[in-house]
């Protein structure tokens, strides 16, 4: 088994985590249209890397996320994981299960894990490569892949057989080795570019530095034949002063009247040539600091140009970290929002458990009173039957005595008659006899009356009347006293012995008793039975409302499980919103402070920006006073000149009278100071020159030296040459150290780049030739097995696979033609859906055969075959499956029939989808498929 499981939460129809464990051998996932069957296929592409959103069935990739019903809200993100075993090393890696995850959110961001490990996409990419499993690979084929396989462009089935070759992973390593050529060339192109430029410089700083070299060797040399040739003056002339010192100690005292004026004109002019030497002096100092502030002038110029570019590079580093810090910012709001939302909703969830929990309490309360109550009540009812058998044994035993009774009660009367003599004829007679007489004594009466009123009418007096009254009560009690004696004759008639059988000790008033005490059983044991029947209906009655309590008790524990969960996923979320919000707030704080660093660098920068415009000011403002001063000093200098060139003048004058004034013997003198003038003049001449005293060099007289017109031969020579070299950079050899630096390291970076170009010509040309040979081999394998397979699948029939360019086979298409049986060798255009299928499936097994993808989904390529043909199908399957794992979408109740496992996709809720399990039972003799509750279920269930 390859595939473990698979867990999918807010993907597409599946908002619930929903899991899926697959099995070996074929599995067979069925449910209804439309209730997510290939959102499974698409969750397992997705995790393995898939890009294409025309493939994921989706517009962007956002779509994936579970978009909401009327019922239920959408979600923010959608997670699919993966476990694949990896005990027979398929992956390269160690682990003996690998699980890949990958999650995207509503905004766009991605995430990939391998193993919990956060991972880039190419790192999924790479695990798969030339497995036959992954993004473009053949262990997913759909409906549209079919198509793909069978399109009209035969470079589009390649990668089939690329991935069955193996060469996948050499095909990325060629498009990277060649992506890095590209990049390469471009690099090599651009330093070329700069390497022409900083060539030029190159060259030229080289020979400015050359010319500066000779220039200051030159400048040596002259130096030091000027050294040589004044010096070698300067001995001629001690020597010649010796000699004519000792004639002017002869004739000093002549000489020294003339020599004080001379002396003046010597001071004088002394005087103003040490301030023109001053003054030449401040003209090379000016000049020299020109020179200076002219090179310090550029330095600020390209240090301005750098800054400003700096300037612009922060403001935009500024610019992007502050916009990424607002987005960010508006991340934590949605999320924090979302946070708040959840805890609402999961103490809106609490209230309900809560709510729940004291319903369920209160039902369970309610179900034990009622099974107590039940309980007593059958208890009474039990008491109830033992008491009513109980009257039941009274009353016969009671009926005996009664029956008895009754004829003793016979036997008795029969007795007592016969004792008394009683007839009913004398009972009679005596009767009739007291009614005549009451009936007689009651006509007395009424006369009496009516003959009283007739009395009072006539006016008879009170002592009349009271004397009738007298008469009329004699009469009465002697009609009275016959009644009494004809009473007692009637008395005498009746028979005495009932008296005795009526009395309480009597036999008729025991048998009354016993007939009371019947009724009085059978009445107790009426009013029992209706109790017991009033009992059993409460009892039936009881049991129905406990079934309802046991109803609602276990719905409301499904509720609460319910809510549970959705508790528990709204807990868990809140956790996951909380770890994003922490990462988003150390990235926002990031961007903040990189956003702070970017303008804590632009002030720096427009510090240093001010404050090198300042300096380049002040240069400029020090250029221009120098240039005035310096042109001021010209003509101060050519002033000065003229000056001495008149003391000069009028010294001479002065020697010419002396010369004329004095006597020839006065001529030493003058030869003397004249040689005296004259070694000062080579020590003066010499430090207006040079800015340095003769001195330091006296020590080289004792030298042997060249004659001095040698020296001055050379010396005029040199000068020459300085004079011809023009203008000397004097800077020009630290210039051209430092473009020498730059042009090393360039040429060496070009050198590094050619040898890069070289090597990767090399690898790709190397993976180009593997490429080939690990194609043609896997290529002609396939083709070989397609032709077996095809006539396999089809009972017959002819196929052939060719190459579109055989010379290049890296780019060829491939062509493929098919014959079913006693056809003509058509195009595939011309093919039915089903012969497409098969044709496919031909190919596909061809493949396997080659390199079996260790697993394989197949979405519903059975739907266009007829029963023949999935008879072949499935026997080739059966094959195939004891080496790889097949998940198939199928519709076909033959296919599911001939897998091992089966997996139920349903919606419950529309728009959820949810699994449910489904396994192949057998009744009356024939395959069937059952649910969890042994229920038939049909496939389009
Ligand atoms: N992002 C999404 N959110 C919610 N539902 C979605 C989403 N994307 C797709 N669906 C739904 O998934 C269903 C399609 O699922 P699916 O194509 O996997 O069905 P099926 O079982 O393969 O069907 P059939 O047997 O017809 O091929 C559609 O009803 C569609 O609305």
């Amino acid at each position: 088994m390859f595939l473990k499981s698979l867990e999918l939460y807010g993907f597409k129809s599946f908002p619930d985590k929903v899991s899926l464990e697959f099995a070996d051998g074929i599995t067979s996932l069925l449910g209804p249209n439309g209730c997510g069957k290939s959102n499974i296929v698409d969750a397992i592409k997705w995790v393995l890397g898939e890009q294409s959103t025309k493939t994921l069935r989706a517009g962007k990739m956002e779509d994936v996320i579970f978009n909401g019903t009327d019922n239920r809200k959408p979600l923010q993100v959608a997670e699919v994981s993966l476990v694949i075993s990896n005990e027979e090393h398929h992956l390269p890696l160690d682990d003996p299960e690998v699980e890949i995850k990958r999650r995207i959110f509503r905004t766009g961001e991605s995430e990939y894990y391998l193993n919990k490990n956060r991972v880039l996409l190419k790192n999924i990419r790479e695990l798969f490569f030339d497995t036959g499993v992954g993004k473009s690979a053949y262990s997913i084929l759909e409906q549209g892949k079919i198509d793909q396989i069978l399109s009209s462009k035969p470079e589009d089935r390649r990668f089939i057989f690329e991935e069955a070759a193996g060469i996948s992973r050499f095909k990325v390593q060629s498009q990277e080795a060649e992506r890095k050529l590209v990049r390469t060339d471009e690099n090599i192109l651009q330093v070329e570019t700069i390497l022409k430029e900083v060539k030029r410089t190159y060259e030229t700083k080289k020979n400015q530095a050359a010319k500066a070299i000779s220039y200051r060797e030159l400048k040596a040399e002259q130096f030091s034949l000027e050294v040589d040739v004044q010096l070698s003056t300067l001995k001629s002339f001690l020597l010649l002063r010796e000699n004519k010192i000792e004639q002017k100690q002869r004739s000093e005292e002549a000489y020294a009247s003339q020599r004080g004026s001379l002396t003046e004109f010597d001071q004088e002019i002394e005087q103003l040539q040490e301030q023109l030497r001053s003054l030449g002096t401040q003209r090379i100092s000016k000049q020299t600091e020109l020179q200076r502030l002219d090179e310090a002038t550029k330095g600020r110029s390209d240090k301005l140009d750098l800054l400003t570019q700096r300037f612009r590079d922060f403001l935009q580093q500024k610019d992007q970290a502050g916009a990424r810090a607002e987005l960010i910012q508006e991340h934590i709001e949605r999320d924090t929002d979302e946070i708040d939302q959840k805890l609402t909703d999961i103490a809106i969830l609490e209230e309900s458990i809560e709510q729940l929990q004291a319903e369920t309490e209160q039902n369970q309360k309610s179900l034990e009173q009622t099974r107590t109550l039940i309980s007593n009540q059958n208890t009474e009812i039990l008491d109830l039957e033992d008491a009513n058998n109980r009257f039941n044994a009274d009353s016969d035993s009671l009926s005996q005595r009664i029956k008895e009774l009754g004829d003793v009660i016979v036997v008795q009367l029969e007795e007592k008659l016969k004792q008394s003599g009683y007839t009913l004829e004398n009972k009679e007679k005596a009767r009739t006899a007291l009614l005549k007489s009451i009936e007689h004594l009651k006509g007395r009466i009424a006369e009496e009356q009516t003959f009283l009123a007739t009395l009072k009418q006539t006016g008879i007096s009170s002592e009349d009347l009271l004397n009738r009254q007298a008469q009329f009560q004699g009469a009465l009690l002697k009609d009275l006293t016959q009644v009494q004696s004809l009473f007692d004759s009637y008395e005498a008639m009746q028979p005495t012995f009932l008296d005795e059988l009526i009395s309480d000790e009597g036999t008729i008033s025991e048998k009354r008793r016993l007939d009371q005490e019947m009724g009085n059983l059978r009445k107790q044991m009426q009013i029992n039975r209706e109790r017991i029947a009033y009992l059993r209906e409460e009892n039936q009655n009881l049991t129905m409302a406990m079934e309802r309590y046991q109803e609602a008790i276990s719905d409301q524990k499904v509720a609460m499980n319910q809510l549970l969960t959705q508790k528990q996923g709204a807990k868990e979320w809140v956790s996951k919103l909380q770890r994003s919000l922490t990462e988003q707030e150390y990235q926002y704080k990031d961007a903040l402070k990189l956003s702070e660093t970017a303008q804590e660098r632009i002030y720096e920068t427009q510090e240093d920006i001010r404050s090198v415009e300042a300096e380049l000011g002040q240069i400029k403002e020090r250029i221009a006073v120098l240039n005035a001063e310096l042109k001021d000093l010209v003509v101060v200098i050519e002033e000065q000149s003229r000056i001495i060139r008149e003391k000069q003048e009028q010294k001479n004058t002065s020697y010419e009278q002396l010369q004329t004034l004095r006597t020839e013997k006065e001529k030493l003198e003058l030869q003397i100071d004249q040689l005296a003038t004259n070694i000062t003049g080579v020590y003066t001449t010499f430090f207006e020159n040079y800015g340095k005293s003769l001195k330091e060099f006296e020590n080289r007289m004792e030298d042997e030296v060249p004659d001095i017109p040698v020296l001055k031969s050379r010396l005029e020579e040199v000068r020459r040459k300085i004079d011809g070299m023009g203008y000397i950079n004097q800077m020009a050899e630290e210039e051209y150290a430092e473009v020498k630096e730059q042009y090393d390291f360039l040429s060496k970076q070009l050198d590094d780049l050619y040898r890069a170009k070289n090597d990767l010509d090399t690898v790709i040309t190397q993976i180009k030739t593997r490429s080939e040979e690990l194609f043609i081999a896997s290529y002609k394998q396939i083709a070989h097995n397609f032709q077996e397979m095809f006539r396999r699948l089809f009972g017959g029939g002819k196929a052939e696979l060719t190459l579109v360019d055989p010379d290049n086979v890296l780019e060829s298409g491939i062509d493929i033609l098919a014959q079913p049986p006693g056809k003509k060798l058509t195009h595939l255009s011309l093919l039915s859906g089903g012969e497409r299928s098969m044709t496919a499936v031909a190919l596909l097994f061809a493949t396997y055969q080659v390199k079996p993808s260790p697993f394989c989904v197949l979405d519903e390529i059975d739907a266009a075959l007829d029963d023949r043909n999935i008879g072949y199908f499935l026997s080739v399957l059966d094959e195939f499956a004891m080496k790889s794992q097949f998940i198939i979408i199928t519709h076909n109740k033959h296919t599911v029939m001939g897998s091992q496992t089966l997996l139920g996709v349903t919606q419950m809720e529309p728009g959820v989808s949810s699994m449910v399990s489904y396994k192949i039972g057998n009744v009356a003799g024939e395959d069937v498929i059952l649910n969890d509750d042994q229920e038939l279920v049909t496939i389009e269930e």
